[in-house]
């Protein structure tokens, strides 16, 4: 005879609620549920007929989930990188998983890229004549349904698109993490979606800009000709303009990569003027400043505690309006000659929720090989990452004093 049945629940941090028969009593081991029924009079354990229901809602450590959206190309791993490294972790694949998943897991962060939500594969693509950047090669029903289910609690197998064979691979399963970051071309497309996220990114790389990475990554590393890069970047614009640049107006943080203004018509591309836009009135982020909140100011740090060569590094701070949203601006035009000296600037900026004194310059400093780590590229990613850090912090916080609330009262 039956003693027990033994349902297994894929959810780490849910709390679940179970309707079962009468005269059942529930045990529970890790992750599985096992259920006996007893009988009331004797004490005996007997057969069961298991649960008529199984309900599992958000569990104490809810996942906090970030999007960060941008093109191809356009520094998303360089700012994951960044940020896994203000949480204190590297992140890798999943162990032992398909070698060409998209993903990275560290201790805190799971980023999934939402490539693994294209609909159609590459040839497919190719027969229906759309690009990725096309919702229609994308399934935003499958993107809102699991990355909902991981905000509350509960594990996804979440498609793989495998980049070197441009197909659809099996699928992975996805644990709900502390934080999950979803990165790619539509985090901010589908309002369902947009709206499961408690902060959004947008990295802006202005055309010249994204062009002359381009060609350093894809001729450099990837032998890819001049002609073909051009062409990839000239079929990509109109959906670019049409489904992915749109976002922007809804991110939290931008990060605005421009050429510089202290080189006139300069067309190298390598001295670049960085902008991080950041909205006003965001729970739990407040915006960074520089000298004195609100005000409109124009800095230029060269001299005595700061090296600069040609041709130089110009800081401005102020409100603006954009997309009808009211923001602080932080702007750096130029680049660092010696890092170190980065605590200079550091001192003079304020809400940048660090730890402890100087530890933007210790990030920056820890991760000088990275690209953009000389500019304002570089600062100011790690910058988000230390807020992202703050905003997770204080999330948590408050929901740790929730119940604690509800009990007082
Ligand atoms: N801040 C930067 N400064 C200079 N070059 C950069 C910067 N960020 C990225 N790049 C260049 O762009 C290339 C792509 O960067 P990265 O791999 O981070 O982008 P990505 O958005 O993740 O790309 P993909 O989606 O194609 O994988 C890098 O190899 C580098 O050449
Ligand atoms: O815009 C992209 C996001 O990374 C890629 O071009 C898209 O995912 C298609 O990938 P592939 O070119 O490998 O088929």
């Amino acid at each position: 005879m039956a003693v027990c049945t033994v349902y297994t629940i894929q959810s780490l941090n849910s709390t679940c609620s179970i309707s079962t028969p009468t005269k059942t009593r529930l045990g529970f081991h890790q992750k599985q549920v096992v259920f006996y029924t007893t009988d009331k009079k004797t004490g005996r354990r007997g057969s069961n007929n298991g649960p008529s229901e199984i309900k599992c809602s958000a569990g104490d450590s809810q996942t906090v989930v970030i999007g960060l959206a941008a093109d191809s190309g356009c520094g998303k791993s360089t700012f994951m990188r960044r940020l896994t490294s203000v949480f204190g972790g590297a992140a890798e694949p999943p162990k032992g998983g398909n070698p060409d998943s998209n993903t990275l897991i560290s201790d805190t962060t799971t980023v999934i890229c939402l490539d693994d939500y294209h609909s159609l594969d590459r040839t497919g693509r190719k027969e229906k004549g759309v690009t990725a950047l096309d919702p229609r090669a994308n399934d935003f029903d499958l993107m809102y349904e699991q990355v909902k289910a991981i905000k509350s609690g509960v594990a996804v197998d979440k498609p793989i698109y495998n980049h070197v064979t441009g197909l659809l691979d099996p699928p992975e399963l996805i644990k709900p993490p502390k934080i999950l970051v979803i990165e790619g071309l539509h985090p901010m497309y589908d309002q369902r979606v947009r709206d499961l996220l408690d902060f959004s990114i947008y990295l802006d790389i202005s055309n010249e800009v994204k062009f002359a990475w381009k060609i350093q990554r894809d001729m450099a590393e990837r032998g890819h000709s001049l002609e073909s890069i051009k062409a990839s970047i000239e079929a990509r614009k109109p959906d670019f303009d049409a489904y992915i640049d749109t976002q922007k107006q809804y991110a939290d943080a931008v990060i605005e990569v421009l050429p510089t203004q202290l080189i006139p018509s300069d067309n190298e591309g390598k001295v670049l003027r960085v902008r991080l836009i950041m909205k006003e009135g965001v729970k739990y982020f407040n915006p960074v400043y520089l000298f004195d909140e609100g005000s409109t100011i124009s800095w230029i740090p060269c001299g005595r505690k700061l090296t600069c060569s040609y041709p130089g590094i110009k800081f401005f701070y102020g409100p603006e309006t954009y997309f009808g949203h009211e923001v602080s601006v932080l702007e750096m035009d130029g680049q660092f000659d010696r890092l170190d000296e980065l605590i200079y600037v550091e001192s003079h900026l304020s809400n940048i929720s660090t730890n402890f004194y100087g530890e933007v310059t210790q990030q920056m400093l820890k991760h000088a090989d990275f690209p953009g780590s000389s500019n304002g590229t570089g600062l100011f990613q790690t910058i988000v990452g230390l807020k992202i850090r703050d905003l997770y912090e204080q999330l948590i916080a408050t929901k740790a004093a929730a119940p604690l609330k509800a009990t007082k009262a």
